[in-house]
């Protein structure tokens, strides 16, 4: 039994193509499954998360990143007597927008996109989605209910202003209501977003010689948690040292988030999965103690790790691939696969032209990028 702020599969409002009800799956587990069968799901396992590809088995990508995320996501949600499949799905389906290089790829092609409309990853999830992918005989896309496209389109908040490229195609066919919160399923996979990177950044930055464990003990919550492993198992072996007080600081993100969410459950008392997107705010948020917390640990990641002078000098190799692939693609369309360059010949003008071979490059793997380049560039 959910809660009755949790979004009930039977009063989804469905969705764009009407289908019949599985008699197996809820609406939200069919979305699940179909996110999980699609090619871009599938291409996030050779994506970059902070490391190119094929620097090492290790490290995570954006597939195993996103399996970190559907599992904090379904303990959140189930916790606080939540949908976990909405919550799940939207963990899932949250990155599928991410180019090769993630997130210098986006910074590469925002700027190339600059004059078509631009470019971002949480926009391009959206059009794969609804545009991109397909497989089904009756519509493109993966015809996801209104929920998951909701908790799609609202990763960040609600969303006022102009709308992002693909926001604006696919709110005026499906209405997701951008200015209010999404559901607190998906507020939930929000917030599993940064409790798994912030988690597993350290892991990959000191496996990677990034920093040191004696450069973290310095962090807030961190050295804590070091300081406790140090008490509670002196001498332990450096390995599983790092590992037990990586998982304290895991342990102390959910934990904050999921008590701050009680508290205002049981002050504000919300009797419908409605009235959680009508609050003032997001009632899945880290404490405001923590959250300065970790805006400390981001900034030091964010020097030591997403700037690190290693990382930044692939930063630019990267940049280089695409901003020769791209001007490549779009001044030559006999350089696109048959039907990519099908479709590109028929564009009506330079800047749907730009957005069909954005969604091509934009689809690639690291791996994938990097042959283009090899062949194409030299
Ligand atoms: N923000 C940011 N993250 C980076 C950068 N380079 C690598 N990363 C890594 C760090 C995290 O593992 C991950 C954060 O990206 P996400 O797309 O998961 O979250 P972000 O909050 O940036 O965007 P989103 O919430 O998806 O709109 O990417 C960078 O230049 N900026």
């Amino acid at each position: 039994m959910t809660a009755l702020y949790a979004c009930q599969p039977n009063d989804s409002r469905g969705r764009h193509w009407p289908e019949t009800m599985s008699t197996f799956r809820s609406p939200w587990q069919r979305d699940r499954d179909r996110i999980i069968h699609s090619s871009a799901f599938r291409r996030l396992k050779h994506k970059t998360q902070v490391f190119v590809e094929h620097e090492g088995d290790y490290y995570r990508t954006r597939l195993t990143h996103t399996i970190e995320v559907a599992q904090v996501a379904r303990t959140i949600a189930g916790t606080l007597g939540l949908n976990t499949d909405l919550a799940e799905t939207v963990a899932l389906a949250h990155d599928l927008g991410h180019p090769p290089f993630g997130h210098t790829g986006e910074d590469a092609l925002a700027v190339l996109m600059a004059p078509y409309g631009g470019f971002d990853h949480n926009a391009q999830a959206l059009r794969i989605v609804t545009k991109l992918e397909r497989h089904y005989a009756d519509f493109d896309g993966l015809n996801l209910t209104w929920e998951s496209l909701e908790g799609i389109a609202k990763h960040n908040g609600p969303i006022t202003g102009p709308l992002p490229y693909a926001l604006a195609d696919v709110n005026a066919e499906w209405d997701l209501e951008l200015h209010t919160n999404a559901s607190a399923e998906a507020q939930v996979a929000a917030v599993a977003d940064d409790v798994a990177y912030n988690h597993h950044d350290l892991h990959d930055g000191l496996r990677a010689g990034l920093f040191s464990e004696e450069d973290l003990a310095q962090l807030p919550v961190i050295g804590e948690a070091f300081a406790q492993v140090d008490a509670l198992h002196p001498g332990l072996e450096p390995m599983r040292r790092r590992h037990e007080a990586l998982r304290r600081v895991f342990g102390v993100m959910v934990e904050d988030v999921i008590a701050v969410a009680q508290n205002r459950l049981t002050s504000l008392q919300p009797q419908s999965a409605q009235d959680i997107r009508d609050m003032d705010g997001p009632i899945i948020r880290f404490s405001k103690p923590l959250y300065q917390n970790l805006k400390a640990i981001k900034s030091f990641l964010f020097t030591r790790m997403y700037r690190a002078p290693t990382v930044v000098v692939e930063r630019k190799r990267v940049t280089e691939m695409l901003n020769g692939l791209f001007p490549l693609y779009l001044n030559d369309a006999g350089k696109l696969p048959d039907h990519w360059r099908a479709a590109a010949e028929a564009a009506g003008s330079e800047t749907a032209r730009a957005r069909i071979v954005l969604d091509y490059v934009a689809g690639m793997t690291d791996r994938f990028a990097i042959q283009e380049a090899e062949r194409l560039l030299g």
